[in-house]
């Protein structure tokens, strides 16, 4: 494995560098909750309220599940040959949940991952599983875009990758500046993406960027 493949595989957000801290039990996961629920003001002892704590770390299971996987392991299953194919290979409106590193608010968006292939192509069901992946973190929108587009980009090797993202942020919704039609955007282009105008061009009209009415916008409605 070389260094930038280390370096990936190596990101922070990964279970085993979360501080070096052990992962703790679920005994003690599930007395945080109840810990949480009376600090709300409620009774954890309640009958509607006994099975919660459960059902939290479920959720948790998929919501903060991406800390579990491996993005190389992911990525590196290709088909080999492009078959020719010297295009752009975009997959737009991938839909994802994630969650706000500061509030632990839900983060709700699209994002669009587009290479260029070099000599390698990837199963398209891969590139949403990449989003998947780093979505299912606490996570701020720009690192996980970057996340997105630098794995592709070390494991695939492509001529160039460019990912947008666009997302509302529940904590801007629900609590805070309350401004539910805000829609925060960010990219990553690298390679013929970063270096050519036109390749970078053709990616904003095939996303629907360039295009206000095909923009995401606010996903909390
Ligand atoms: N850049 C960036 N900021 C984010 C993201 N998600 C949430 N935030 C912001 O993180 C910031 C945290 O600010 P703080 O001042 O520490 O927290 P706060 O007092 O709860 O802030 P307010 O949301 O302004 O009430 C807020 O401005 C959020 O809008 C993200 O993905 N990227
Ligand atoms: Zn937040």
């Amino acid at each position: 494995m070389d260094a930038l493949v280390t370096s990936i595989v190596d990101a922070p957000g990964f279970r085993e560098d979360a501080g070096g801290a052990l992962r703790p039990s679920r005994d003690e996961a599930e007395a945080a909750v109840r810990t949480l629920i009376r600090w709300a003001g409620d009774d954890p002892g309640r009958e509607g309220l006994a099975g919660t704590p459960d059902r939290v770390l479920r959720a948790y299971g998929e919501w903060f599940g991406g800390y579990e996987e491996d993005p190389v392991a992911l990525l590196e299953r290709t088909f080999g040959e492009s078959g020719g194919y010297d295009g752009i290979v975009l997959l737009r409106d991938i839909r994802f949940v994630s969650h706000c590193e500061h509030h632990m608010a839900p983060v709700l968006g699209r994002a669009h991952v587009a290479y260029l292939p070099g000599a390698r192509v990837v199963g398209i069901s891969k590139l949403t599983r990449i989003v998947e992946l780093y979505a299912r973190r606490l996570q701020i929108q720009e690192r996980m875009t970057a996340q997105i587009a630098d794995a592709i980009e070390t494991v695939l090797r492509p001529r160039g990758v460019a990912v947008a993202v666009e997302a509302t942020h529940g904590c801007m919704v629900t609590r805070g500046v309350h401004k539910p039609g805000a829609v925060m955007v960010t990219s990553r282009m690298l390679g013929a993406f970063r270096d050519r105008p036109e390749i970078r061009a053709e990616f904003l009209s095939a996303a629907g960027l360039d295009r206000r009415e095909t923009a995401a916008g606010n996903l909390f409605g």
